[in-house]
């Protein structure tokens, strides 16, 4: 599947778009990408959501020549779980992000520099809000669902309170609505490693390079968090990187921090894992409670047996204070190794969850209407 990078923009004029934190930007641009076509009634949407480090290049590939498929690539295309032979699929590069949307590394027209560290606080809400603007460009009033894991799971969720009448079902995989205080002690101890480099300079480094050791640091401490003891038991074991003199689980590491650095930004980093850190759904409404009050969609979580940051009785209780509320939860666990990151590489277990679901809340074909796009 041949897929293209898209990208919206606008500017104040056109549509005002401030962060909670009261900031107005001058201009925005969404990169985002499409699968499949969207139905006459533009009622067959699915918005798939990304993680922290990832973008809008969920699946497909964009040339032969560039034959890197997109991140959920297994689970999008025709006749997969999120199948484009029904479905119209949106995913969106989030706000703050630096994978073609607005972010710490864009050009903030005021100065004409990047925005670095005066890239205003934003929050989960925040990018949930630009993508129903980017929604509504698309013509898109109601979501049929969605979904993502991690990041993209809290934004899944945030749909269902900040916009009820928007969205039909919600997947959450490997996601709650909060950060334990673990995940944010784990978050925090990647701050400090990228703060404490003396190249980050306060966020000043655009003209002379990124904090690298500081970066890959945060990198190697997030990655801990994304597999799990049995996962390093099985790839590494105790044995030898003999030409590096490492054990194979230190050069691991070492490798996924030197990669990070290449394609990442620091202040990006900063600025999601602290969007991350402080996002709380209820907030806006006085109590959790209230929040799930909102809900009107259909909630399906899926846990990860092995997932350290969002372990599955924190996904369990959510749907039992969702249901207690009055609204509809079922919880799903999927058994895998690979610890929470097992949403971006278990895609035998995630597939037939998600198909289940979709065949269970949408049981009408959509196969007979005829695009309109
Ligand atoms: C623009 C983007 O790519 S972002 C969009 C997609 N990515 C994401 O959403 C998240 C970012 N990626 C990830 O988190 C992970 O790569 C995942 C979850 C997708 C895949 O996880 P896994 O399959 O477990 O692979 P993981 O990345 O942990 O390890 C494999 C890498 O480690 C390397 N490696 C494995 N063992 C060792 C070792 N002992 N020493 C050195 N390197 C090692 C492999 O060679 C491989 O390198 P490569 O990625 O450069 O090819
Ligand atoms: N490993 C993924 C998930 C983190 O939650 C990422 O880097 O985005």
């Amino acid at each position: 599947m041949f897929v293209k990078k898209r990208f919206f923009r606008f500017t104040k004029g056109e549509i005002q778009f401030s962060t909670e934190s009261g900031y107005t930007f001058d201009a925005i641009q969404v990169a985002y990408e499409t699968y499949g076509s969207l139905n006459r009634k533009k009622d067959n949407a699915i918005l798939v959501l990304h993680a922290l480090t990832g973008d809008a290049h969920a699946a497909g590939v964009y040339t032969s020549r560039d034959p890197k498929p997109g991140w959920w690539d297994p689970m999008i295309g025709p006749g997969k779980a999120l199948d484009t032979n029904k479905y119209f699929i949106i995913c969106s590069n989030v706000l703050g992000s630096c994978y073609g949307t607005t972010g710490p590394t864009s050009i903030n027209p005021k100065t004409g520099t990047p925005y670095g560290t005066d890239f205003p606080p934003i929050n989960i809400r925040d990018m949930v809000r630009l993508q129903k603007i980017l929604l509504e460009h698309l013509g898109i009033n109601k979501l049929r669902m969605a979904i993502g894991g991690s990041m993209g799971g809290m934004q899944a969720l945030e749909w269902a309170v900040t916009f009820p009448d928007s969205v039909e079902t919600v997947v959450a995989i490997a996601a709650t609505h909060e950060l334990s205080p673990l995940a944010i002690a784990f978050n925090y101890a990647g701050i400090k490693a990228i703060e404490n480099d003396p190249s980050w300079r306060n966020g000043n480094y655009y003209s002379i390079g990124q904090p690298v050791r500081g970066l890959s640091l945060a990198r190697m401490i997030g990655t801990l968090t994304y597999k799990s003891h049995e996962l390093f038991k099985r790839r590494f074991s105790r044995n030898m990187d003999s030409d590096k003199g490492l054990f194979l689980a230190e050069s691991y590491l070492e490798h996924q921090g030197e990669t990070f650095v290449n394609r990442f930004d620091a202040n990006t980093y900063l600025c999601l894992v602290k969007a991350m850190n402080r996002h709380n759904i209820a907030e806006p409404y006085g109590s959790l409670e209230k929040a799930l009050r909102r809900i009107k969609a259909k909630v399906f979580m899926v846990g990860i047996n092995t997932d350290m940051l969002y372990p599955p009785d924190e996904l369990r209780n959510f749907i039992k204070r969702l249901n207690t509320a009055g609204g509809y939860g079922e919880y799903r666990e999927i058994e895998s190794y690979q610890g929470h990151d097992a949403f971006l590489v278990d895609f035998e277990k995630l597939s037939p969850i998600v198909r289940e679901i979709l065949e269970n809340t949408h049981p009408e074909t959509l196969l007979n209407e005829s695009p309109s796009l």
